[in-house]
């Protein structure tokens, strides 16, 4: 039946903005298989590269070139995708790359959805394996029974400082790894559930996350007690187990997989709580331009030994980014040291320095020079 004027008048808008919606869709498809076919030139093109490194025994991660693409990409990138965006997909793009050219296991400490899992995921994107282990030492082990190509351990947190059992490792096997690259990662702690925050009597977590959310438990949940547990995901493994009474302070992504509810969000009483992993493998990273080096060093029992040890890194105008002491258990009262510093160990001011501190201390080793990472989200 043919319609009245009015009624197409009154139909026309409508009419349009689907027309519109139906070419702009037009666009995207057209523009997907563009990007697809663009996506897939690029991985042909990373084949090719891994057809040469194993020619020439080179490595398949290269976390100086990964920087380099990353660093063209975002300087070049004006909009209107967020940055977050953008880094996200060059990573599973690269991730990809590598699991063409050799699918690269990395080991970590578990379980699944740690805060250690999220760092190497951040790092090796979805196209990796992963190797769950049940300590940091297991970590190092992987590496060295050549089970893993790379470890990811903790080595600081903003609010709890230094990670004992990852310092303890590089000690006992001081040349057994090195560290290749770095990885900040924001840590964001969430009270997870299945119940009503009122019925909440028994809260799950690992004993740094209840610490770091100690003011807001103790404030919001005034009738529940606070057990340990060996990480921030088997709490949330737990909670489903207890679900009327029981809450995890755990990931959004432990939330996923233990298909628990956030009852609150973001609960760390400091806003800023951040993680620096290392990652660690057999050797460490190329010259980039903005690198940073990991050391490891002990010096004699003396009055002014650390004073002398620093001047040296001020005369060469080399500026430090960690220091960290630990007791040295085979000589009772001495210390080793563990610093980070801008600079890699091939810059001359860096060669200079270490030629000192080789002379001024008992024992040097180079955990390794890696690119200065991004904080996680720039
Ligand atoms: O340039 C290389 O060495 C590559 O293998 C390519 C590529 C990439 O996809 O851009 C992949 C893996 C490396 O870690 C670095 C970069």
């Amino acid at each position: 039946m043919a319609r009245s004027k009015s009624e197409s008048n009154s139909n026309s808008a409508p009419d349009k903005g689907a027309s519109n919606l139906a070419a702009l869709r037009g666009q995207i498809d057209k523009l997907d298989l563009n990007i697809l076919e663009l996506l897939n030139k690029r991985a042909s093109v990373a084949a090719q590269i891994g057809k040469v490194k194993e020619d020439q025994g080179g490595n398949v991660f290269s976390a100086a070139r990964e920087e380099e693409v990353l660093t063209n990409v975002l300087d070049a990138h004006k909009g209107p995708l967020s940055t977050i965006t953008v880094k996200a997909i060059f990573r599973e793009l690269i991730s990809g790359s590598r699991a063409i050219q050799k699918q690269q296991k990395i080991a970590y400490l578990g379980p699944e959805y740690s805060y250690s899992h999220l760092a190497a995921i951040q790092r090796f994107g979805e196209a990796s394996i992963y190797n769950r282990t049940a300590n940091i030492a297991a970590v190092f082990e992987e590496l060295n029974r050549k089970h893993a190509d790379f470890g990811v351990v903790p080595l600081e947190n903003s609010t709890d400082g230094r990670v004992v059992d990852t310092l303890e490792m590089f000690m006992r096997f001081p040349d057994q790894v090195k560290i290749c690259s770095e990885i900040r990662l924001r840590v964001r702690h969430h009270l997870l559930a299945n119940c009503a925050q009122a019925e909440v009597r028994r809260v799950y977590s690992k004993e740094q996350a209840l610490s770091q959310c100690r003011n807001w438990l103790a404030k919001n949940l005034p009738n529940a007690t606070f057990h340990p547990v060996s990480s921030t995901a088997d709490a949330a493994r737990l909670v489903q187990t207890e679900p009327n009474i029981a809450a995890a302070v755990a990931s959004r992504e432990a939330a996923v997989r233990y298909n628990l509810g956030i009852l609150a969000e973001n609960i760390a009483d400091s806003p800023f709580n951040e993680t620096r992993f290392a990652v660690i493998g057999a050797t460490d990273s190329a010259k980039t331009g903005t690198d940073k080096t990991a050391l490891m060093f002990q010096i004699a029992h003396t009055p002014g030994a650390l004073a002398d040890v620093l001047t040296a890194f001020k005369q060469n105008k080399i500026n430090l980014t960690w220091i960290e002491s630990f007791p040295f258990r085979e000589v009772k009262g001495e210390y080793v040291f563990f610093v980070d510093f801008d600079g890699h160990r091939e810059d001359t001011r860096v060669k200079k320095v270490l030629a000192v501190l080789e002379d001024m201390c008992e024992s040097v080793t180079v955990l390794g020079s890696f690119p200065l990472a991004r904080a996680d989200g720039e």
